[in-house]
């Protein structure tokens, strides 16, 4: 008998799943529409670089997804769902976690009230709690030692550690970074790119990162999509991110 005659179809390989896709967005502030119809595609636990210089439209396409700037035109689907028209505190609560640029902490509270409150918005106890907490732990070790401190006082990077560790602790999935290396130093850079990765080597959630630091967004993304005046312009793997690219597109 030959076999090549067979005509059944074969499976398709299995490729990543789509987490979150832009279709076409257009969206900005009242008559000025800042994003042209931007389309991107974060894969399930995968990291995602979105790079640009100051004022291309990064932070309110971060925004539109997460449903404080609305979209004009375009579909965001998000685990499957359309969700341009939804509240953002809806958007939240289906995974999607943010931390913003700056600091997102409480500064009269200390380290563990500020995990505290991120602990109960989840809703988690117990032993799922400590889980929880430990993985925060392994991940940002300082914040252990430093509980009882308050938050103000905590350097700026090991802030922006508290931050990123109380959006892991809502449990999301896709994490939405938005330049976490601003303003910090370099050995608090590397923890910091040591845990987005060891966060993807979990394999427990997507990330998107907004970033100004090329080789922080090399290190950590597996792909990236640069944006100019509200649209994107390159996208790909992250390895086709050449010096060129760096030169026309993202040096100030
Ligand atoms: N709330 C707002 N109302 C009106 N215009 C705004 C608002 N926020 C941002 N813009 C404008 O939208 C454009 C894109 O800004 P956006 O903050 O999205 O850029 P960005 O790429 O994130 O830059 P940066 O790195 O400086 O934050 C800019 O021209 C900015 O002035």
């Amino acid at each position: 008998m030959n076999t090549n005659t067979l005509t059944e179809k074969e499976p398709e390989p299995s490729k990543s799943e789509k987490l979150l896709s832009v279709d076409t967005v257009i969206a900005g502030y009242d008559e000025s529409m800042i994003l042209k119809g931007v389309s991107m595609e974060v894969p399930e636990k995968k990291a995602v670089a979105l790079l640009g210089r100051n004022g291309v439209g990064k932070t309110t396409l971060l925004n539109t997804i997460l449903g404080t700037v609305p979209t004009k035109s375009g579909t965001i689907t998000f685990t499957g769902e359309e969700i341009q028209k939804m509240p953002a505190d809806q958007r939240a609560r289906m995974g999607i976690g943010y931390v913003p640029q700056g600091r997102d902490i409480f500064p009269g509270l200390t380290v563990w009230e500020n995990l505290n409150v991120s602990l109960r918005v989840s809703g988690s106890r117990g032993i799922e709690a400590e889980k929880r907490l430990d993985s925060v732990y392994d991940l940002f070790p300082v914040l252990k030692d430093m509980l009882k401190r308050k938050g103000g006082v905590l350097s700026g990077g090991q802030q922006q550690q508290l931050a990123i560790g109380r959006a892991l602790l809502l449990n999301p999935k896709i994490l939405i970074l938005d330049e976490p290396t601003e303003g910090i130093q370099p050995s608090i850079i590397d923890q910091i790119e040591d845990a987005i990765y060891a966060i993807r080597k979990k394999g427990e959630m997507s990330v998107i990162l907004v970033e100004q630091y090329i080789d922080f967004a090399r290190n950590a993304c597996e792909s990236f999509y640069i944006l100019e005046r509200g649209s994107v312009v390159q996208s790909g793997d992250i390895s086709l991110l050449d010096d060129e690219m760096v030169e026309k597109y993202l040096t100030v």
